[in-house]
This record gives structure tokens, sequence and C-alpha cells, in this order.
């Protein structure tokens, strides 16, 4: 038997029961869900990270819906609990839902919401900052400094990549990595390649555009080329940048093999699933290719790094916080609760996820849709009209 899990109520008397796995930014959420008449009961307990056992405890005999996170193991003990209890309504907190068996939760007619859209440029920026770090080596020039080792200027002194002119790749050209290419290629003047398995029109246009601005100017063009492969973008690209979702197909997507065809003195970020990386093989790359560099937000077996990992210079590690903006904190918050929200209450789906910004203005009352349901057409849930 699980033990009894500490939580923070708002509105006791309401009629539908909302629990949140975690304390999230903000209170517009929380305000939001009181407001439709739901008791809103937030987890407390101070564990990062709660197991199944935990989840299923706050969930308990009644239960409406639930906001979850992406360290939890959403599959058939907690969609059949959350069901047991009554409750249709589940969602992460976080665009990424690899930690959802999103068939478990077919099986027992549960919708389940993700956070599109309010993290792209958050995320898009980090990813970019930390292209930034590994050229420029600004982690190591820090270290350094504050070990009193700097004696005065020297030519040779943390020598780093200069970015403009050279070609950026993009594995994974959707909302966050379109949102990152075009901060590179306008930035840092950097020419583009990516490999997506569908077309990024808009991307390319964007590119196109830059370019004949660039030319009107008399500077060189920046150029974009959609890869046939990855194969081409990990030979051609100085700095690779990974952002495809977490799935069977991108699963130690870099590895022993696909490192050793990547340039020896590239760069390569990942701020999408740290599984998408064989994070065994990349550290022994690391040590036989000093001049190759990475920057990373999520790890293989997060929150552990593999061994070896952090001894590395040629190495940048952040732990995970990619959307970490207090606006984007507080727009994922409201976002995963309105999802929760609009099925409890029956509403339709919003009809574009990519265009949520109706949902994250403060000043007005957001519309009566869940933002995103990621298995709305398996469940047959109605899209909305608005
Ligand atoms: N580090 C962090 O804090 C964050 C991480 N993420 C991760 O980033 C991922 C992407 O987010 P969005 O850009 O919003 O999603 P998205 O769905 O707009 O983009 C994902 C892209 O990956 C592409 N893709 C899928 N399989 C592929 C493959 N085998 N090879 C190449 N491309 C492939 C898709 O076609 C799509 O264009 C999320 O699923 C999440 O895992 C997202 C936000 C923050
Ligand atoms: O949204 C996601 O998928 C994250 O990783 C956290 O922002």
């Amino acid at each position: 038997m699980a033990k009894p899990v500490s939580i923070e109520v708002w509105n006791p008397n309401g009629k539908y029961r909302v629990v949140s796995t975690k304390p999230m930014p903000g209170t517009r959420w929380i305000n939001l869900l009181i407001e439709q008449d739901c008791r809103v009961e937030i987890c407390t307990q101070k564990k990062t990270i709660l197991s199944v056992e935990d989840i299923i405890a706050l969930i308990g005999d009644k239960c409406d819906g639930v906001i979850g996170q992406l360290t939890e193991d959403w599959g058939e003990a907690l969609f059949s609990a959350l069901r047991r209890a009554g409750g249709t309504a589940f969602s992460n907190m976080a665009v990424g839902y690899n930690n959802v068996d999103v068939n478990a939760a077919n099986k027992y007619g549960v919708a389940v919401g993700n956070t599109p859209g309010v993290l792209t440029e958050t995320t898009a920026e980090l990813a970019a900052s930390l292209s930034l770090a590994a050229a420029r080596r600004i982690v190591e020039a820090d270290e350094f400094m504050r070990a009193g080792l700097y004696e005065g200027w020297l030519p040779h002194l943390f020598v780093g990549n200069l970015l403009k002119g050279q070609t950026v790749g993009v594995i994974g050209a959707g909302r966050i990595g379109s949102a990152y290419a075009r901060m590179m290629v306008e930035g840092f003047k950097m020419n583009l390649i990516y490999y997506d398995l569908y077309q990024s029109t808009r991307l390319e246009k964007f590119v196109t555009a830059y370019a004949e601005f660039l030319k009107s100017t008399g500077e060189k063009p920046v150029t974009w080329k959609r890869a046939a492969s990855m194969d081409e973008v990990l030979r051609e690209a100085d700095v690779i940048s990974l952002h495809p979702v977490l799935d069977k197909t991108t699963f130690h997507l870099i590895n022993k093999e696909t490192l050793s065809r990547m340039k020896k003195e590239a760069i390569l970020v990942n701020c999408s699933r740290g599984p998408v990386i064989d994070e065994v093989a990349l550290v022994e790359h690391l040590k036989e290719n000093p001049m190759f560099r990475v920057g990373l937000d999520v790890f293989e077996d997060e929150p552990y790094m593999k061994p070896g990992l952090a001894d590395m210079k040629n190495a940048i590690v952040v732990p995970h916080i990619a959307s970490a903006s207090k606006w984007t904190r507080e727009g994922m918050a409201t976002l995963a609760a309105l999802n929760v929200l609009g099925k409890i209450k029956g509403y339709p789906i919003w009809s574009d996820p990519n265009k949520v910004e109706p949902f994250l203005n403060e000043n007005v009352r957001p519309p009566a849709a869940s933002p995103s349901i990621v298995n709305a057409k398996v469940l047959g849930l109605p899209v909305s009209k608005l």
C-alpha cells in the first residue's frame, strides 16, 4: 500500500476533483480551474519524481482529471486507476509525451493533453545558447577565470569556432527545430541543412527571403537545403541540433556509427530527449575527439549522466531547462490545466495546436476548448469551430 502523499487543496467544495502531481508556476491555471467549479489538489510531497504508487494514492477513489509531469510513467496502471476513479482527462505539462502510453489511455478512454507552442521559442533559445556556449567555449573559460588561472590576454587563449558562414544542421525541423534554424540563420548568417520526414516550406521561405535581403544589401546570401537523408546533415553541418520527437525511429539516432560521420570539430546540441543519443558512445567520441563539442539539456537516464560525461571539458551539460522561462512555464501550466478542464466540461478540441495564443492572454477568458489533445481523433472528440 502506497504511503499517503501530502497535498495542498484549493476550493475544497468544488464539484470536479483535479489533481496536479506537482506545484506548477503561476496561479492563473489554479484560478481558471476554480472558476469552473474544480477542487484543485496539488501534491506537495518533497520527492522530485513520483512513483506510479504515489500517483495511484493521489488519484484515490474519485478523480476527474490529472495534470502530470514528463518524469512520470503514465501507462496501463495509472490510466486504469484514473478511469476507476471516474476520470477521463490527463495532461502532461510538456509538449513531449514519450512518458505516456497513449494506447493505454485510449483503452481507458482517457484524453491525453500536451502543451505545444508556448515553449517553442524558449526551447530554441536554449539550443542556440548551447550552440554558442560550445562554439565559444564559454563554460570552460568561465571555470578558468574563477580558478584564478587568467594571467592576461594571449593569442591562443580559448580559441573557438566562428559560426558566421558555417552550416547549421537541424534534425527534426518541426516547431522548435524551425525556430532554432531561423535564429541561427538570421542571427549568425549560417547556411541551413535540415532533415525531417516532412518538408518545412515555411522555414525554406524564411531563409530564401533572408537570402534576398542579404543580397540586396551586398552581403553574401545564406543558403538552405532539405537533406534527403540524415547522413547528409551529419557529413555537411558544422553545428547539428536535434529536435525530433522521441519514438522508436529516433531512439539512438546518434550512435557510434552516426557520430563517426560528423566532422571532427563539429558541435552537437540536444534539447529533444536524452535517448535520441547513445550517451555511452557519445562519451567515447568526446574522449577520442577533443575538438568535437556537445551541449546537452537532456540525458539518456535522467537525472543521471553516463559515466565519464561529467569529466569531459568538451561537453556542456544543463539540467533539462530548455523551456524554463517564467512566461513559458506559466503558459505550460495554463495549457495543461485547460486540456484537463476542457475534457471534464465536454468542450471540443482546439483546431490548431500550433496556434495556442488565445489561451495565453491573461486579460481575456480563454476559449471554451481543450488546447491540445493528442488522441482526440481516436477518442472521436469533436473539433472546435472557434
Ligand atoms: N528539452 C526540453 O526542455 C524540451 C524538449 N522538447 C522535445 O522536443 C520535441 C519536439 O518538439 P516540437 O518541435 O514542439 O515538436 P514537433 O512535432 O513540432 O517537431 C518534431 C519534428 O520531428 C520530426 N521527426 C519525427 N521523427 C523523425 C525522424 N525519425 N527523423 C527526423 N525528424 C523526425 C517530425 O516530423 C516533426 O517535424 C518534443 O517532442 C520534446 O521531446 C520540447 C520542449 C522542451
Ligand atoms: O515540454 C517538454 O517536452 C519538455 O521537455 C519540457 O519543457
